[in-house]
């Protein structure tokens, strides 16, 4: 792993030589100001007017990526490098970094966020993945711990996540990082726009609620920042990406959540409605269920309930607020609503359950199938 005190980040080696000569992909144009989504409830807090460092961002990315002979970015490692500092230095400022922040960085490629990271005072901390290492495999106790208390000036210890993500990476980086608020207090990654748009939504009366959501705001308080518009990277991507932030909540700011093979217990505060038909949706489910926790809703206490490889007989439900329910699992957590469920035989299009109107318990079952 690679900590950075100084302005060197890692260089992409160049790629290994093709059997054909590889064409280098011509320069861009400088790219525009980047703009608010219009898209969407979720509303930018932040607009960003035009990029005065623009040029500088521009010359400096091209010039290192040039002096790398026949660097070729490669689409496999979503190295769409940013061509704009303006969008570095505001993903900076979205994460409130400052003098003597511990920050990890994804993917620094050509360096140029990083470099906007030392200039406002941090101890980067950088993965990449051409200098072989993942963050998908990334084990953020043993190797970014250390590194952290010995760097961390502040009593509280946390550090920062900071990224220009790869695209294709980004639902792996959430899962991994979010449940570490005992680690990290923030982060700021930019992602593809629409995976931004959908992560920020916290409204699960909408048909986009995904258990992705779920996790998310269980973990963390997410707010879409602002677009940014493709023509600023190199190359450039067919989609727009979107600053998210993250604020990572503390273990003690959610419910506890057990690790592999333990009794847990959550708040349902997912769960708020329940319709006429859904105890038949669930039994017509378990025709091809071979195990599965059932969370139910209770309005007064806390109910307990387990694996089972039988058929659900037992009724349920309510309405009403439900303070929490616990559940005994059998099988490895993965998340706060604990449903398990065996693999089930996906319709074609579909997402392997049929849909109904409780979309996040739907959400929920899918999620864990
Ligand atoms: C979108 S580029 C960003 C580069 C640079 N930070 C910038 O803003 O121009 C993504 C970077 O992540 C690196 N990367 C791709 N997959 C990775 C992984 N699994 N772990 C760590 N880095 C990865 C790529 O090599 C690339 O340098």
């Amino acid at each position: 792993m690679a900590p950075l005190t100084s302005l060197s980040p890692p260089l992409p080696h160049p790629s290994p030589s093709p059997a054909k000569p590889r064409r280098r992909p011509p320069p861009p144009p400088p790219p525009p100001h980047f703009t608010p989504s219009p898209r969407g409830p979720i509303r930018p807090a932040t607009i960003v007017s035009a990029a005065s460092g623009v040029t500088d961002g521009y010359h400096s990315t091209i010039r290192s990526l040039n002096s790398r002979g026949r660097h070729v970015p490669r689409k496999s490692l979503g190295q769409n490098y940013m061509l704009n500092s303006k969008v570095n230095e505001e993903l900076v400022a979205a994460a409130g970094v400052g003098e003597g922040d511990v920050v990890l960085e994804i993917g620094p490629g050509t360096g140029s966020l990083t470099d906007a990271l030392l200039a406002a005072g941090a101890t980067v901390f950088a993965v990449e993945k051409i200098i072989e290492e993942d963050i998908t495999k990334f084990n953020v106790h043993s190797h970014f711990l250390p590194f952290l208390e010995e760097k961390s000036h502040h009593s509280t210890k946390h550090a920062k996540v900071v990224s220009n993500l790869p695209f294709n990476i980004s639902t792996d980086v959430v899962k991994l990082l979010l449940p570490m608020g005992d680690v990290f207090s923030i982060m700021v990654l930019l992602l593809q726009d629409e995976t931004a748009l959908r992560l920020a939504d916290a409204s699960i009366q909408t048909p986009e609620y995904r258990p992705i959501n779920v996790f998310v705001n269980f973990y963390s308080e997410p707010e879409y920042k602002f677009k940014v518009e493709r023509t600023n990277f190199f190359p450039q991507p067919k989609v727009d990406g979107a600053v998210i932030s993250f604020k990572l909540k503390n273990a003690g700011e959610y419910p506890p959540v057990g690790s592999h093979k333990s009794s847990v217990s959550c708040q349902c505060q997912y769960l708020c409605q329940c319709s006429p038909d859904f105890l038949q949706w669930l039994h017509g489910l378990q025709a091809s269920v071979a195990t599965i926790v059932v969370v139910m809703r209770h309005p007064r206490e806390k109910i307990s309930l387990s694996s089972t490889s039988s058929p659900i007989k037992t009724p349920f439900f309510l309405h009403g607020p439900i303070p929490s329910v616990s559940v005994a699992a059998a099988a490895p957590i993965d998340l706060a609503l604990l449903l398990l469920l065996p693999p089930v035989r996906r319709e074609r299009g579909g997402r392997g359950i049929p849909s109904h109107p409780l979309s996040p318990l739907c959400a929920a079952l899918s999620c864990l199938s």
